[in-house]
């Protein structure tokens, strides 16, 4: 009884397909790791994944992103197994979104860019984050006002709907415009704020947590800051910067936790939280961290270093912290196998890792893992030698005994 009464009123879970395309850009292995990171999205905004299709084309189709055929092979699959989702791995031009939707009647079509954009909406909590979500979103909607525009709006609930598509009646192109334009003034406002606040923190160190979605950015926050910041197993976690003031070794500096970076990130979105990487751009000092247990990791590095290139922020002084040291599964030096490694393989592996990121100009490399508190004195230890050199050119005559307002303030 209990059971079915239960089942009657809790609300389904929304489900859906994933469709990728293995091309001559992106070879089988990295397809598979792509959709399972689309899978994680999607889970992350509470949609459960049935199946996932794969085709092999040169390049994604023009029309329908994938080919003929294996649109018909979806829509058999789907008569069958009905979904409520249909979420394509890469960016659908606004002429593919047609096209689709016309193959996929009653069947929301969403790709990577919506869904992430679907995500940062349901996260961002200060005023900033929110208008910098619905201007990205609307610049996303705006070539793409058709069909899916108005089918978004009329959905009841579920993902692709928080913010603009909300919005029944705005399904004109000129009132979106207009909406762009008063966001971007209302951002410009809250931008002048935010860089006079930064100002006036100038004269302290500022050092930004960096690094892809999900790798322990936000718990490495908590160890060194010792306090509560929002930390899951869920992609996009934080949207938000937190700042706190930390003191070490009686010095003291700002720290700041900053959102994830993530492969194919919406241009739109980059554009819209430009103000929220000032942060980034403005720091003295780098805190990069890396999933090391992630059979990618070395892939998000090369990503997050060539997102720090976009904004200008890739020449500071750099702390590369390897985190999830406890979950990370050496490879053995008899073979790959991961099951035959020993403590000594787990040793060399390190070496490698660390000679190899050293020759690539990051003078300091740490192996932690954040939650299990392992290596951290040593973390501590590289921190506070940067904090020090980056305050003492802002200090010259810096005496600490002459500050007894550090004394009290607690360290790690
Ligand atoms: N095993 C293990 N898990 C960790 C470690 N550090 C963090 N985690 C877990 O990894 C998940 C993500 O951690 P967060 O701190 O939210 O990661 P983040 O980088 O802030 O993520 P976003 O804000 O989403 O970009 C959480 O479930 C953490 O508990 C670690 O050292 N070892
Ligand atoms: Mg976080």
């Amino acid at each position: 009884m209990l059971n079915t009464s239960l089942q009657s009123t809790a609300k389904p879970q929304e489900t859906a397909i994933l469709v990728g395309v293995i091309s001559q850009k992106q070879n089988a292995d990295k397809t598979k790791e792509y959709l399972d990171e689309l899978a994680f999205l999607a889970e992350t905004s509470g949609v459960q994944t049935k199946k996932v299709f794969v085709q092999r084309l040169t390049t994604p189709d023009q029309k329908t992103f994938v080919g003929k055929g294996k649109l018909e092979e979806i829509l058999t699959w789907i008569t069958i197994n009905p979904v409520d989702t249909i979420i394509f791995d890469d960016e659908l031009s606004p002429s593919q979104v047609r096209n689709l939707e016309r193959a996929f009647e009653n069947i929301k079509v969403l790709d990577r860019s919506l869904l992430i954009l679907n995500i940062f909406s349901q996260r961002a909590q200060s005023d900033q984050a929110k208008r910098q979500v619905e201007l990205a979103q609307y610049k996303y909607l705006l070539p793409r006002l058709t069909r899916m525009w108005t089918h978004l709006s009329k959905q009841k609930g579920g993902i692709g709907m928080r913010g603009p598509g909300e919005k029944e009646l705005e399904t004109d192109k000129r009132i979106v415009q207009d909406r762009i334009s008063l966001l971007k003034e209302k951002l410009l406002k809250i931008d002048k704020q935010s860089a006079t606040r930064r100002k006036e923190r100038d004269r302290i160190v500022r050092v930004s947590l960096v690094g892809y979605t999900n790798v322990g950015k936000s718990t490495l926050m908590q160890r060194i800051a010792k306090t509560d910041v929002f930390a899951e197993n869920k992609l996009f976690a934080t949207i938000d910067s937190t700042v706190r003031k930390v003191v070490l070794a009686r010095i003291p500096f700002l720290l700041t936790d900053t959102v994830g970076f993530i492969r194919k990130l919406p241009t739109t979105l980059i554009e819209s939280f430009k103000s929220t990487l000032d942060e980034i751009r403005e720091a003295d000092i780098l805190i990069h961290v890396v999933d090391i247990s992630h059979v990618s990791f070395e892939e998000h590095i090369e990503i997050v270093n060539t997102t720090l290139a976009d904004i200008g922020a890739n020449d500071k002084p750099t702390l590369l912290v390897f985190n999830k040291l406890d979950q990370y599964e050496p490879e053995s030096n008899e073979g790959l196998d991961k099951h035959l490694a020993t403590e000594e393989d787990l040793k060399i592996n390190l070496e490698r890792f660390r000679n190899s990121y050293l020759q690539k100009n990051t003078e300091n490399v740490v192996f932690i893992s954040a939650t299990e508190n392992q290596n951290i004195a040593e973390l501590r230890e590289v921190l506070v030698k940067l904090v020090q050199e980056r305050h003492f050119q802002i200090y010259p005559n810096w005496d600490a005994s002459q500050n007894p307002m550090y004394d009290w303030q607690g360290e790690i």
